[in-house]
């Protein structure tokens, strides 16, 4: 008589993919701003008059916004690009034969599929434990810790005691690093090899106070980043004469925001005689309007008129399989938040500094 062994019933994990989110028509605009504007981790002033303030500046800034989204076809590609990573990342931590089965959704901040629909989804699917990955490679209070703030929150409140894990920061993730250097590989190849190349890396900016005051880690992580992605492209292309530069974009509102700006960059380099320039963009592992309006049409235009002879994006990572790879690698390995030994405000509660 032959007897089968009871087998070992899966762990059901659901994933939570964190971003932004965009507006994916027109008349998304307003409510996307309104809602990011309403948030005091992004947009900080008096409680009280956030509400009021939050409207009077998304009223102000939507014609300019819709103007960008106009431009690259009426609305942020965010959402479907979001939804397809989200799908097969899913595809490739199930090929592996192991004890979990993954479930892996997104939840954006300020637009839909929201943070708590998608939470609830999970949760009333029966998952056993939750993962919370943002596709922030670096951690700031301003994106990482305003969706953990409101991610931990709910789940706190609909499902108490469910084992929840967050990943604050992978700003240094080999598998992440070796997928954006690929990137940068693919404009490098439309260059002669004689030719010296500047890297511009692009980083969105965020208020200078947060990280001089609040020793927010952005640009700490921005800088790892940096420095881990040229150590890759140094290796994988020995012969190329390769300099590299940091500078921040998409500054929003009066305060000072961290520099250089890359507008400025741009002009400097040009003016020091740079005539082959890569732009990689950094903070963001998907294309949006940062990098459809701001880096290809605003910048290509400037870098046009200051006569550079080559201006290319490296492309942003999107669906890339390397890319997809490094985040079911990342999502495998991970098991304590690695901010349990660096300042961090992901608001997971490991962290050994954090202030309110
Ligand atoms: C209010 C100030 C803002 C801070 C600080 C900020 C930080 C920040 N943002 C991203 C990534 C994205 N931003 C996006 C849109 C967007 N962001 C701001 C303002 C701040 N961002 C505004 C007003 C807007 C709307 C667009 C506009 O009017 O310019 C998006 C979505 C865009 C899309 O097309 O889908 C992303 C993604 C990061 C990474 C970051 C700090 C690290
Ligand atoms: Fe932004
Ligand atoms: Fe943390």
């Amino acid at each position: 008589m032959s007897q089968t062994r009871p087998e070992t019933p899966k762990t059901t994990r659901g994933v939570l993919l964190f971003n932004l989110g965009g507006p994916e028509t027109l008349e998304d605009v307003y409510p996307f701003l309104l809602n990011l504007f309403s948030d005091p981790d992004i947009f900080r002033v008096p409680r009280l008059i956030q509400p009021l303030l939050a409207r009077i500046i998304a009223r102000r800034r939507a014609p300019k916004s819709r103007e960008y989204y106009r431009q690259i076809g009426g609305g942020s590609p965010l959402r479907k690009i979001t939804d397809d990573q989200a799908r097969l990342l899913e595809e490739a931590l199930n090929r592996e034969e192991t004890d979990v089965h993954w479930k892996v959704r997104v939840g954006m901040r300020y637009a839909p599929p929201r943070t708590a629909d998608a939470l609830r989804e999970l949760v009333d699917s029966g998952v056993n434990d939750l993962v919370f990955l943002p596709l922030y490679p670096q951690r700031s209070r301003t994106t990482t810790g305003s969706s953990f703030r409101e991610a931990l929150a709910e789940a706190k409140r609909i499902a108490p005691g469910l084992p929840v894990r967050t990943i604050p920061a992978w700003p240094v993730y080999p598998p992440y690093i070796k997928s954006l250097a690929e990137t940068v590989g693919d404009a490098l190849s439309r260059i002669p090899e004689e030719e010296t190349v500047h890297i511009l890396f692009s980083a969105h900016g965020i208020p200078e106070f947060l990280v001089t005051r609040e020793k927010d880690p952005y640009e700490a992580d921005t800088n790892a980043t940096v420095s881990a992605a040229m150590e890759a492209l140094q290796k994988f292309h020995p012969q190329r004469k390769l300099l590299h530069h940091l500078s921040y974009q998409s500054r929003v509102g009066p305060l000072k925001w961290l520099g250089p700006e890359t507008r400025l960059e741009l002009s400097r380099l040009a003016g020091e005689g740079v005539r082959h320039l890569v732009m990689v963009p950094i903070s963001f592992v998907s294309d949006h309007q940062e990098t459809l309006y701001e880096m290809d049409i605003l910048y290509g235009q400037m870098t046009r008129d200051l006569g550079y002879k080559t201006f290319l994006r490296a492309p942003s990572l999107n669906t890339r399989p390397s890319f997809i790879h490094a985040l079911a690698s990342l999502l495998r390995e991970s098991s304590d938040p690695p901010c349990a030994s660096a300042p961090c405000f992901c608001a997971c509660g490991a962290c050994p500094k954090q202030s309110g």
